[in-house]
């Protein structure tokens, strides 16, 4: 597999009153071909400003620094313009709400034909592109959707609307930051069985941000875990899962719902506080809520181990017993 996404010791601040906030904190994180990658973290954790960084849509104020690199460009380095071509061409989003993807006083079917606007063929052809990706993605009846307006669909057939938008751009990457948030939870699953499916209608790699481990057990082959803007574990799904090394992924799989008695749609439960990014920050972010905490958990910057199968954790109970 070749290597897609190359982030490395990307770290994002926001201004505020207070100084600044440290979102994202010296991140390294790679992406194969083909890999879909679970990204996953408490509210807070810094997902989604990851997220925003590696699609230079950061807000005003907001600093990054480290690199980037898609497709062996640093995508921080890049011009607006140079952007602009790559989002069109290689990076599509889907996101939390589809109402912010999609056009509200325009039919789907202009706006799917609009999204392959640099793509090749006649409106005709696009047309028949966007109606074959709208049965392709699982919807009834495609000749009718494309005449109707956002608001005349359910949330879950949106959200459909909105992974056959990004289809049909042809994208390298597709990012998916919390897409069923919204959804009910048999909605929820039929949408995660579509993105599962969509890394075969496109040869994509899927960035999928979650906070729900079960989620990203049903779709995922590789895991990141965040926490408090931090990386703290990452590897292949099956390894993690079997044998988390890091506490804080020992406690998010032990709080999974899933994992214990009837799922519910409850966050997991870690006793304790996320630390606020403002904080500056010796040691290891977790340590306060940590039961293994020891020595240089308080204030040691934190060693990065690498495991077998490409993964990598962060703890220094880890390093000790190495
Ligand atoms: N535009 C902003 N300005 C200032 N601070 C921000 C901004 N966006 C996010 N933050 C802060 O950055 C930190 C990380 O937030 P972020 O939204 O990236 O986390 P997340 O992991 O995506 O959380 P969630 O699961 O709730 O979506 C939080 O402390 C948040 O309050
Ligand atoms: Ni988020």
């Amino acid at each position: 597999m070749s290597m897609l996404l190359d982030i490395r010791r990307l770290s994002v601040s926001y201004a505020s009153e207070h100084g600044p906030l440290q979102a994202v904190r010296n991140i390294d994180l790679t992406l194969e071909k083909g890999q879909v990658l679970g990204l996953v973290g408490e509210s807070g954790s810094g997902k989604s400003t990851l997220v925003s960084a590696l699609l230079t849509l950061l807000p005003p104020g907001a600093q990054a620094s480290g690199q980037v690199i898609y497709q062996g460009q640093d995508l921080l380095q890049m011009s607006p313009a140079q952007r602009r071509g790559l989002r069109g061409n290689g990076i599509a989003t889907v996101s939390q709400d589809p109402f912010t993807a999609l056009n509200p006083v325009v039919t789907i079917g202009k706006q799917l034909v609009a999204f392959q606007h640099h793509k090749p063929g006649s409106k005709a052809e696009k047309a028949a592109r966007a109606l074959a990706m709208l049965e392709r993605v699982g919807l009834s009846d495609p000749a009718t959707r494309m005449r109707q307006y956002p608001h005349e669909l359910s949330g879950g057939i949106r959200q459909r609307v909105a992974i056959a938008a990004a289809l049909l751009t042809e994208p390298a990457l597709l990012i998916a930051d919390e897409p069923t948030t919204a959804l009910d939870a048999t909605t929820e699953m039929q949408i995660v069985a579509l993105l599962r499916e969509s890394r075969d209608v496109v040869d994509a790699a899927i960035l999928f941000v979650t906070h729900d481990l079960h989620l990203v057990g049903s779709l995922c082959d590789h895991v990141a875990v965040m926490y408090a803007g931090e990386m703290v574990e990452a590897g292949p799904v099956a390894q993690v899962f079997a044998a988390p090394r890091h506490p804080y992924t020992q406690a998010l799989l032990a709080c999974d719902p899933a994992r214990i008695v009837t799922p519910t749609r409850t966050l997991p439960f870690i006793p304790g506080h996320v630390p606020p990014p403002t904080a500056a920050r010796l040691g290891c972010p977790f340590q306060p809520r940590c039961s293994h905490a020891f020595g240089p958990c308080a204030s040691e910057a934190l060693p990065t181990t690498p495991l077998p199968f490409g993964g990598m954790v962060r703890c220094h109970k880890v390093t000790a017993h190495a």
